[in-house]
């Protein structure tokens, strides 16, 4: 079954940009991997996308930045509107999309010879966003401040950044998005490669930034869904077929009085 999240009452932070996915299906050449995922992630929020390995979780979050039709041979059906227009619009630059909706990986990729400072603003070169140095110096600020960096390394922004440990690469690559202005940050298993005491700051970096910034992350941790987000998704790939999502809605009902039993036993580490 799937399934239409419906909007919390009241949204929180209503005003920031909401993503509504309508009927996305996926391919990987001929085999459909997605199936008809609905799913309405409101503006100034964290959404999780949880669910077994193999369920289509991540193609489902590429689906979101147009990065999933960068895989040769693969495709996609449906649409995916960014406060009510549609990022496959052929009108709408490819750039665009991804200037608005970032990424964050699951491994922290950094510049690594790059110093701290010209990594958070590598991105304005990319998309062609002009600063001067004043301004730069204060986004710089700016961007690591939000992504709870600032104060371990203000006094060495000429370094590289691969001299941070991995907690803080990870925080340096959410600063590195966050310095393009983007309405929504998408997040896939960022904590996977960290220790649960820099895990711990990268979710408390996420509960920060989820009131301006419209976030979507895909976490195995079900502790973690529960700590960071609002809403929930649950997919499941029965025996096979293409992911769907079998139920969602707000977190602490995912989590406490699902509808569909297969929610439950997953939630409850009965299988996945
Ligand atoms: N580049 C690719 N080429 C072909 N098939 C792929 C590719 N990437 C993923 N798939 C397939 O698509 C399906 C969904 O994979 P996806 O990575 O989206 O699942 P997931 O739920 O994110 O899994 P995990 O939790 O293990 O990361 C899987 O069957 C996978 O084998």
């Amino acid at each position: 079954m799937t399934s239409v999240m419906t909007s919390p009452h009241p949204v929180p932070g209503a005003e920031q940009a909401s993503i509504d996915a309508r009927a996305v299906s996926a391919w990987f050449g001929d085999r459909k991997v997605l199936d008809r995922v609905s799913l309405l992630m409101p503006g100034g929020s964290v959404t999780a996308l949880i669910g077994p390995s193999g369920c289509g979780k991540s193609t489902f979050l590429r689906t979101l930045n147009r990065m999933h039709e960068l895989i040769p041979g693969a495709s996609l059906a449906g649409e995916v509107l960014l406060s009510g227009v549609d990022i496959y619009d052929p009108t709408r630059k490819l750039t665009d999309a991804r200037k608005q909706i970032g990424m964050v990986f699951q491994k922290p990729n950094p510049f690594p010879a790059m110093s701290i400072y010209d990594n958070v603003i590598a991105g304005l070169k990319l998309t062609g966003l002009k600063a001067g140095r004043s301004e730069r110096d204060d986004l710089v600020e700016q961007c690591l401040t939000k992504a709870g960096l600032w104060v371990e390394v203000r006094d060495r922004l000429r370094q590289p950044g691969g001299a941070l440990s991995g907690g803080q690469q990870q925080r340096l690559c959410i600063a590195r998005s966050l310095a393009v202005r983007p309405k929504v940050l998408l997040m896939d298993e960022p904590c996977s490669a960290l220790d649960p005491t820099s895990t711990r700051r990268i979710e408390q970096t996420i509960a920060e930034l989820g009131h301006e910034v419209t976030i979507i992350i895909v976490t195995h941790n079900m502790q973690q869904a529960a700590r960071v987000s609002q809403q929930c998704a649950f997919f499941l790939a029965e025996q096979g077929t293409p992911g769907v999502i079998v139920e969602a809605g707000p977190t602490q009902q995912i989590f406490t009085a699902p509808n569909d039993q297969r929610t439950a036993d997953y939630v409850n580490g009965r299988f996945g």
